[in-house]
Parts: structure tokens; C-alpha cells; sequence
């Protein structure tokens, strides 16, 4: 039998592993530093078998992935180089940054694998074994980052698992271009995201209000600050180039419109606006979407009594449709508000749809708002 082992069981890898589990041969094998994370995994079938010794998780495997925090990969392909892996073995990582960790490969001599970048564009604000999906990436862009002289059958073998296994679609671009792009459209989101929380915080601290009327808005914007500070410690340590570039160009991007502000310039604001407006909804469509995962979701404002939620869902399962998610949206204070539905396909969404409008349910879909 065919093995991959997982070097670090959280969000990202113990989603990789239920992934290869559920749709490949191939044993699957797990190493953590924490003990209760592979307890964890293992019980819940996650893995085959867990491993803190790294010698014993990589022997014999055809595949090793590093999904650990970036900092924390190099350390571990260093310990790699002096342990003889299986020949033929494929080696790679999920690290949000790629220029560093291939580099970093590439000037291991002793190395006895291949090593390929990979990036998974999906993911959480959670983290850890508890959060994992098997459907985490499933339709989102999952780049590798080969380098030119990366035999092509290596590339094509270690896509094709992948491609299988995640459901995801495979691209290959260099380090240095990935970390650009993804340094603009996820890691410069996320200082922004966490400094705006943090400026937010220090007016919270002197009137409650602040964090009391946050609604939609802020909440929207600043869901990603609740991630792992560790793993993006890492990351921006690791891109510092790109980053400083771009928060450079957002700075200016900022005195811009401040200026805009402090000079009551009504049509530079409103262009402000209106560039953003055109940009954002010409995103690539979001139920095929590659960064963000396909969804055919809408959200139903329900009343705030008991048994709300409860009418909803039993008015879809008397007709038959299928929720295949549910949440209760946290955008207003002491108030059920708005609830989010996910159906598997198109034709539950619409079912859905007709039949709560039926009932004089406010339905808002946003992917209906851009059709017409
Ligand atoms: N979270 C995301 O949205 C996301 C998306 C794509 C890629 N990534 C990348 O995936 C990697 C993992 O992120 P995650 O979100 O799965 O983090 P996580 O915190 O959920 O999981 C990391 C796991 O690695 C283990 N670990 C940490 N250091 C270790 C070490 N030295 N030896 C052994 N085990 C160790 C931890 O115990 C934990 O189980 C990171 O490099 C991150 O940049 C994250
Ligand atoms: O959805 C989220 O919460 C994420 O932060 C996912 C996200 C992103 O920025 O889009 C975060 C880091 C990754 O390397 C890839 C994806």
C-alpha cells in the first residue's frame, strides 16, 4: 500500500489527510508535536496512525506534506534532509508563502526528495484538528510552485493526487509571483483586518459602546483577525518584501482618500467608492469561484421568537429540501436576525428560495443581485 504522511494535524493538514482518506489508497499517516491532536485524529479516523517521532511517520512514504506553521517547515525539512526518505518520494508543503520554504529546500543538499511548494487558497480563521473539512478545498485554487528544473512527471504525479484528493484546481506558478499575489488578496487583508480590530479595541476600552454597536460592517471585515497569531507571525516574517511593498501602496492608498476627506472633494470620494464597487463585484463569480469556495447560500431575516429557526427549517424539510449548512449570522445585538442557509446545489438554493419568499420570508441572495 501506497503513504502519505502529514507533518503537522491541524486545520490544513488533518483536512489534506481527510481528504486522502476519503478519496485515495493511500494509508495515511500523521505527525504533530502535540499528542492530543493526533489522539484526536486517529480516534476520529482522520489518520491511520499518528507518529511525534518523525523518523517513524516518514518512513516508507511515497508522499510527505509539511502543513505546519512556515517558521516551524523550515525547521522540520531541516531534520528531513538527515533522514533517508523513500525513493521517488514527493515532498511538499501548504505554507501561505513560497519563495522562503522553496529556497530553503532547494539549498538542502542532502535532501533525499523532491520537494514542490503547494498553497491550498482555502482555509479558516479557525485552526487546529477539531476544525477540519474534508471539503475545505473543494473548487479553490491549490497552486504549486515547482521550479524550472522540478522534473515535469514529479509535478504531474504530486498534481494528480491533489486534484483527486482535494477536489481543488491545480495551477503552477513561480515563488515569487504567488508570494506577491497572495501577499495583496490575503495577507495585507489580514494586518488591515487585525489593526483595524486593534484600533477599535483601544476606543472599546474607554466607551463599551464600540464594540456593542459593531455590526455587519465591521464584523464582516474583521472575521479573518480572529486567526492563528503564531501562523501569521510566520507569514509575515517570511514575505516581508512583498508585504512592505504593499503596505506602501495601501498607505498612499489611504493619504488619498484622507485627503479626498479633508477637502470635502465629493467626487474624489464618490470615485473612491464607485472604483471599489465596479472592482469588487467584477470578482470571478462566487458559486465557481477559485479563491472563495462555491456556495449556493442565501440569508433569511427571521423574527426574534422562539421557534423562529425552528418554522424555517421545517417549512424546507416538509418540502424536501435538504439544509446543508446553517448559521445565525452575529450581526445584530440580542437579536436573531439573519440566518444563513447553504443547499448542496442550484436547484435546492432555488426550491428554497420560492418557497420562504412564499411565505413572506425577506430572502436575500447576493449572487441573484449580481445576475440581474
Ligand atoms: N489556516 C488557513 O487558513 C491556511 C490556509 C492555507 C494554508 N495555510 C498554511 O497551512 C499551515 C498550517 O496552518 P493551519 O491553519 O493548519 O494551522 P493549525 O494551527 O490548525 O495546525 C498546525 C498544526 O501543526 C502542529 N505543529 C506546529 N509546529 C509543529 C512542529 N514544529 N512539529 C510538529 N507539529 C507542529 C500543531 O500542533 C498543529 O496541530 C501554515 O503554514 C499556514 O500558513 C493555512
Ligand atoms: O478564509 C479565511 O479565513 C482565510 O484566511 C483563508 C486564507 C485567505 O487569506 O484567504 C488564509 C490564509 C491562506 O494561506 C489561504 C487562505
Amino acid at each position: 500500500m501506497k503513504k502519505a504522511a502529514i507533518l503537522g494535524i491541524g486545520l490544513i493538514g488533518g483536512s489534506l489527510a481527510r481528504c486522502l482518506k476519503e478519496r485515495t489508497n493511500l494509508i495515511v499517516e500523521g505527525f504533530d508535536s502535540s499528542k492530543e491532536s493526533l489522539a484526536l485524529a486517529t480516534s476520529a479516523g482522520i489518520i491511520d496512525r499518528g507518529h511525534t517521532d518523525l523518523t517513524q511517520a516518514v518512513a516508507e512514504a511515497d508522499f510527505v506534506f509539511l502543513a505546519v506553521p512556515v517558521q516551524a517547515a523550515k525547521g522540520l525539512l531541516d531534520q528531513l534532509s538527515h533522514i533517508p526518505l523513500k525513493k521517488g518520494c514527493i515532498l511538499s508543503d501548504v505554507g501561505s508563502t513560497k519563495e522562503e520554504i522553496v529556497a530553503h529546500a532547494n539549498q538542502l543538499k542532502e535532501l533525499s526528495a523532491i520537494f514542490i511548494g503547494g498553497h491550498p487558497m482555502a482555509g479558516s480563521h479557525r485552526s487546529g484538528v477539531q476544525a477540519t473539512n474534508p471539503l475545505l478545498f473543494e473548487n479553490a485554487y491549490y497552486v504549486l510552485t515547482p521550479l524550472p528544473d522540478t522534473p515535469t512527471s514529479d509535478v504531474e504525479r504530486l498534481s494528480d493526487l491533489l486534484s483527486v484528493a482535494t477536489r481543488g484546481k491545480l495551477v503552477t506558478m513561480a515563488p515569487e509571483y504567488h508570494d506577491q499575489v497572495v501577499g495583496a488578496i490575503s495577507h495585507l487583508p489580514h494586518i488591515i483586518a487585525s489593526g483595524l480590530v486593534n484600533q477599535v479595541s483601544r476606543y472599546n476600552d474607554k466607551n463599551e459602546w464600540f464594540h456593542r454597536l459593531a455590526a455587519g460592517g465591521f464584523r464582516d471585515l474583521t472575521r479573518i483577525a480572529a486567526a492563528h497569531p503564531i501562523m501569521w507571525r510566520d507569514i509575515l516574517l517570511s514575505n516581508r518584501k512583498a508585504i512592505l511593498h504593499l503596505m506602501d501602496d495601501w498607505i498612499a492608498e489611504m493619504e488619498g482618500v484622507r485627503e479626498a476627506i479633508a477637502e470635502a472633494n465629493a467626487e474624489e470620494i464618490q470615485s473612491f467608492f464607485t472604483r471599489a464597487k465596479i472592482s469588487r463585484e467584477g470578482l470571478p463569480e462566487r458559486r465557481f469561484k477559485g479563491m472563495l469556495h462555491p456556495l449556493y447560500e442565501c440569508y433569511v431575516d427571521v423574527p426574534d421568537y422562539p421557534g423562529a429557526i425552528a418554522a424555517v427549517s421545517k417549512l424546507l424539510a416538509d418540502n424536501e429540501v435538504n439544509i446543508q449548512n446553517i448559521g445565525v449570522m452575529e450581526n445584530r445585538e440580542d437579536c436573531a436576525g439573519v440566518l444563513r442557509l447553504v443547499f448542496v446545489d442550484e436547484e435546492k438554493l432555488i426550491r428554497a428560495r420560492e418557497l420562504l419568499r412564499a411565505k413572506q420570508y425577506y430572502v436575500f441572495d447576493l449572487d441573484e443581485q449580481e445576475e440581474g
